[in-house]
């Protein structure tokens, strides 16, 4: 805390003063900018693109560009996932989970989740059909509410996605789908993107600040912390009870199935427990639900801001699709135009967000500086996919046709909306599916349009642990 000299060679950066360290530079720059990516962005101008920092007690490094980020994410000294109270007291006091964990543990946890998932759907025909069904019931829904309403209603676009997203995920985990009416967890879903906002990727105020926890427990965040995880450990324990209830290990329904059967079996190693199994799934529902929805959230936003591109799919959609059936996973390749939505739609996320942030195992170097060991560093995607010097032509309209190379889908090597190395996201076969067909599901059916007399909803995200736009509402009507 009192460490005001900075290790020899540390990446350049603010200086650090006592107890804050850096906090109130990066506190300047996020008030001028609005966001924590923004300000980093800023910083990186100023310092370089690999910015060293201290906040509180955690040393932290942002890595900015693609040199840096690659660099970064492909070096194994530093694929380590940060330590400390924040992020034990989500699992019971223990690092558990795949998404903060590291090395054996997490390696063998993140195989065996890979492989059985696979089994119930990840990346197969089953997946295709689940998620199919869940645009089917999001469109019988809304033509429900329009038909209510005489011809048109207006929707809350970035709470439209959360619980059919969960369900796609959901339904291969725990074989269970909730109706998009639940009460308890339409609320839950609220709580969830609240503390998504609340936090950062480098963690909260009671992370840097861990004595705030017991003299400022509601200001420093921990008790809403506590109370979003009370929320989802409730659910989980309430589906491994019935699971563990119905069990019968010759009909594995998911993949809680396929995990109680391995903590029957006798040759399984002490990293499979009960605690293990619950962590896994806390780690699915938050990486893959906040994550999905909110990039399905700049996809519209940008269609509304864009009805010229809007138009464009459904004139695809039409074509390859028709009006007789909803789209299938099959019409993929024929639809170039909608894929590159996709594409884009995640340039847009993720170049507004961070990775995970990972810890260095060991005393080692990025680009020539000296990172110590246990310093924490996080990604800006920024660098590699927003900003001005991102390499991206007019790197803040929406292009879709940008992903199009001689009438091929091309992706340059600085697009990595999933990262890369050995962290790299489990769920891109997932989300890719899922936008991929709720959007060209939504779009077949209906028009999407800025609600007259309101003024175009803002592309500033919502600053958190995952960005996401800003509260925006859409006139919705049919198109036949
Ligand atoms: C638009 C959707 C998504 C995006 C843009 C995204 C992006 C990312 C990124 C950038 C990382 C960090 C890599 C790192 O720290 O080095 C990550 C990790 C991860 N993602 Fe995703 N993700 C998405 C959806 C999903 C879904 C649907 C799932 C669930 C199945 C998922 C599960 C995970 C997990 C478990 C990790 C941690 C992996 C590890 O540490 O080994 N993600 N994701």
């Amino acid at each position: 805390y009192l460490d005001t000299k900075k290790p020899k060679n540390y990446p350049p950066g603010p200086k650090w003063l006592p107890i804050l360290g850096s906090a109130l530079e990066v506190y300047k720059y996020r008030k001028k900018t609005g966001t924590l990516s923004l300000a980093t962005n800023e910083l990186a101008k100023k310092y370089g693109p690999v910015l060293g920092l201290r906040i509180g007690k955690d040393r932290i490094v942002f890595a900015y560009g693609f040199e840096a980020i690659r660099e970064f994410l492909l070096k194994e000294e530093l694929s380590g996932r940060p330590q400390g109270p924040f992020y034990e007291l989500r699992t019971w006091g223990k690092r558990r989970g795949i998404m903060l964990t590291d090395e054996d543990f997490w390696q063998e946890q993140r195989r065996f989740v890979l492989r059985h998932l696979r089994e119930f759907g990840f990346g197969s025909r089953n997946m295709s059909s689940l998620i199919e069904e869940e645009a089917e019931i999001m469109v019988n829904h809304i033509k429900k509410k329009i038909e209510d309403n005489h011809g048109w209603c207006e929707i809350r676009i970035d709470r439209l996605f959360g619980i059919h997203i969960l369900n796609t995920l959901w339904t291969m985990m725990a074989g269970t789908r909730y109706s998009p009416e639940d009460k308890e967890l339409k609320n839950l879903q609220i709580v969830l993107t609240e503390l998504f906002a609340n936090i950062d990727m480098g963690g909260t105020l009671f992370s840097h600040f861990p004595f705030l926890r017991y003299v400022a427990p509601e200001f420093s965040g921990y008790n809403m912390y506590i109370k979003t995880h009370m929320g989802i450990w409730k659910l989980l324990n309430e589906e491994l009870r019935k699971h563990k209830e119905t069990y019968n290990p010759e009909d594995l329904r998911d993949f809680m199935d396929v995990y109680l059967k391995m903590l029957d079996s006798p040759e399984k190693n002490e990293t499979f427990t009960e605690t293990q199994l619950l962590a896994i799934c806390l780690d699915l529902f938050m990486a893959g639900s906040e994550t999905t929805s909110k990039s399905l959230g700049y996809c519209f936003l940008y269609l509304l801001l864009n009805p010229q591109i809007q138009k464009k799919a459904q004139e695809e959609i039409d074509r390859v699709v028709g009006t007789d059936r909803l789209p299938c996973l099959n019409d993929r390749p024929q639809m170039q135009y909608t894929e590159c939505i996709v594409l884009e739609s995640l340039r847009m996320f993720t170049g507004r967000g961070f990775s995970i942030p990972h810890r260095a195992l060991k005393d080692t170097t990025l680009q020539g500086y000296f990172i110590p060991k246990d310093t924490m560093l996080i990604a800006t995607f920024n660098g590699t996919l927003l900003s001005d010097d991102s390499g991206w032509p007019e790197p803040e309209v929406f292009k879709p046709e940008r992903f199009v190379k001689d009438e091929k889908i091309y992706k340059p090597e600085n697009y990595l909306p999933f990262g890369i190395g050995r962290h790299r996201c489990m769920g891109e076969t997932l989300a890719k599916a899922n936008i991929f067909l709720i959007t060209s599901s939504l779009l077949q059916n209906f028009n999407f349009s800025i609600p007259p007399g309101t003024p175009p909803p803002s592309t500033l995200s919502r600053d958190g642990a995952t960005p996401g736009p800003q509260p925006f509402k859409a006139i919705v009507t049919l198109r036949q």
